[in-house]
């Protein structure tokens, strides 16, 4: 057989040469917050060019007030030779050199949930169906609540269920198995979705920037327990919700989400907490959605939402 006829019959057997084939890409989430200055966009867009990365979304803002830059880059990157931790890696000393607070993480990750409730199971349900559906980027790995009410619902979608009852006398040992239990299941975030308990300082202090709660009211109006009974004596006409990060000081933590619902003087208080229960999921699944996806950074007291 010639030679002209053997690279004929090869040309029939190897597949058909086309250019190079991409690169399988992959794409990760940037965020950075660091003092504001020129050059900061320049260096993180000359960092992801020079890794041979693409830019898919960027957005910044700059705080002239208090002189903070912030910024969420979402981009794709060939897989090989770049695995998200040699970018780390590489990322880092740009990092340093600006003196960021940085994250860099697979785009999509989700993010290990601890869902805490006592009796109204509303919040709970809207997230265990966006999750189960992929609606929102998380894995919730475990339940946590101070009654059984909501036992039956979390064992249908197959989670795990801790009842911790809480009393003057059991709250320590209830907070101390609290956190085994973040440990135990590698917890990311802790979701308040209308537990009713108000977490010590020290609890608060270690769950700090990974606790959401959603207090049933638009703060910063009706703090407290009961806020549309409140709502309804003060004869207010909009009624609201707000998820926001916990920290020591009750119903004060930085505001992530908030949803509103105009009223009117028909509304008992009943059809109030009725008519609030659908602004507490919307507000309390942004809140969480933005959070797992890396579009929430503190300022003070404050939230930037890169969206
Ligand atoms: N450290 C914090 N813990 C909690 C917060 C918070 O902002 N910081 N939010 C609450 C949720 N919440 C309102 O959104 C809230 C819950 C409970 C109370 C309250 O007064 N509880 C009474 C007991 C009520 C009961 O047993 O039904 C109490 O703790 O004495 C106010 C606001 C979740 N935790």
């Amino acid at each position: 057989m010639s030679t002209a006829q053997m690279s004929t019959a090869q040309a029939l057997v190897s597949p058909v040469r086309t250019p190079e084939e991409p690169a399988a890409m992959v794409e990760h989430v940037l965020t950075v917050d660091c003092v504001e200055s020129a050059g900061i966009v320049h260096a993180v867009s000359g960092f992801l060019l020079g890794h041979g990365c693409d830019i898919i979304d960027i957005k910044q803002y700059g705080d002239k007030a208090q002189g903070r830059f912030f910024m969420r880059v979402h981009f794709s990157a060939a897989q090989e030779p770049v695995s998200t931790d040699e970018l780390r890696r590489n990322f880092a000393p740009v990092a340093e050199k600006w003196q960021m607070n940085w994250q860099l993480e697979p785009h999509g990750r989700k993010r290990r949930v601890l869902v805490m409730v006592s009796k109204m199971g509303h919040c709970l349900n809207d997230l265990l169906f966006r999750a189960r559906t992929g609606d929102i980027p998380v894995e919730i790995v475990a339940v946590v609540s101070n009654h059984r009410d909501q036992e039956g619902l979390v064992h249908w979608h197959d989670i795990p269920f801790f009842h911790l009852p809480v009393t003057k006398d059991t709250k320590t040992d209830a907070e101390t198995r609290l956190l085994e239990l973040v440990d135990a299941f590698d917890v990311e975030l802790v979701v308040l979705a209308r537990y009713m308990q108000v977490l010590s300082d020290g609890l608060s202090a270690r769950l700090a920037g990974r606790t959401i709660n959603i207090h049933h009211s638009f703060l910063p109006s009706f703090k407290g327990a009961k806020p549309y009974h409140q709502a309804y004596e003060r004869g207010v006409k909009t009624v609201g919700a707000t998820a926001h990060y916990v920290n020591a000081e009750l119903d004060e933590g930085p505001i992530i989400s908030q949803q509103v619902i105009d009223v009117d003087h028909t509304y008992t208080a009943d059809d109030l907490v009725a008519v609030g229960r659908d602004a507490e999921c919307a507000a309390l699944r942004n809140a969480v959605r933005w959070h797992c996806e890396g579009r929430i950074l503190l300022l003070g007291n404050r939230t930037v939402i890169l969206r």
